[in-house]
C-alpha cells in the first residue's frame, strides 16, 4: 500500500542536510558594478571529482498527479544543481542514506525564484515539474554516464499535487 508523503515549503534550514537553495537571501547580498548589481555570493558550491563541471538546460514536462516516487537516485562523484528559468513552482524529493539505500522521501515544493544544489551522493528524484514544461539551468558533473546510481523503493510513495 503506498504511502501519502506531506509537500513541505522548502527552507534552508529544512535542506541544510541534503544541499543548498539558490535564491536571493540578503545575508549573502554584496553590492558590486558600482552599486547597480546585487551579488548573492557563493550559495552553492559545485563538486565534480575527476571531471569538469557542465551548465545544461532541461526542459522538463510535467508530472502527472497524484504522482508515485518509485526510484531515487544519486551522483557519487559530483553535486547537481537545478535553477528555474520558467518562474514556475517544482518540487524536490531527497531521502537520507539508511545503509546505502533512500530511507523515506522528504518532498519540498520550491517557488519560481528558488533553486536547488544536491550534494555530492545525496539520493534525489529526478527533476519533478508541476503544470506546465519548465526550463532549468543545471549545473553539473561532466560525464553523467559513470556518475548514477538508481534504487528502487519495495512500496512507492504517492504525493498529491501541491495547491499553489
Ligand atoms: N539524468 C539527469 O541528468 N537528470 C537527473 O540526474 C535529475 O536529477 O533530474
Ligand atoms: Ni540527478
Amino acid at each position: 500500500m503506498a504511502k501519502h508523503l506531506p509537500v513541505k515549503p522548502l527552507t534552508k534550514a529544512a535542506f541544510a542536510p541534503f544541499g543548498d537553495v539558490i535564491e536571493a537571501d540578503a545575508a549573502t547580498m554584496r553590492l558590486i558594478n558600482n552599486g547597480t548589481t546585487e551579488r548573492f555570493h557563493r550559495l552553492a558550491m559545485v563538486e565534480t571529482e575527476g571531471e569538469g563541471a557542465i551548465i545544461s538546460l532541461f526542459r522538463g514536462q510535467p508530472r502527472q498527479f497524484p504522482y508515485a516516487i518509485h526510484m531515487m537516485e544519486r551522483h557519487p562523484f559530483g553535486s547537481q544543481s537545478f535553477s528555474p528559468l520558467s518562474g514556475r513552482p517544482f518540487l524536490v524529493a531527497v531521502a537520507e542514506d539508511v545503509g546505502g539505500r533512500p530511507g523515506a522521501p522528504q518532498v519540498f515544493l520550491a517557488r519560481g525564484d528558488q533553486g536547488v544544489n544536491y550534494r555530492r551522493n545525496v539520493w534525489h528524484h529526478p527533476l519533478m515539474v508541476i503544470g506546465s514544461p519548465s526550463d532549468f539551468l543545471v549545473v553539473d558533473r561532466d560525464r553523467p554516464e559513470n556518475n548514477l546510481e538508481e534504487s528502487f523503493y519495495d512500496t512507492p510513495y504517492l504525493i498529491s499535487e501541491p495547491s499553489p
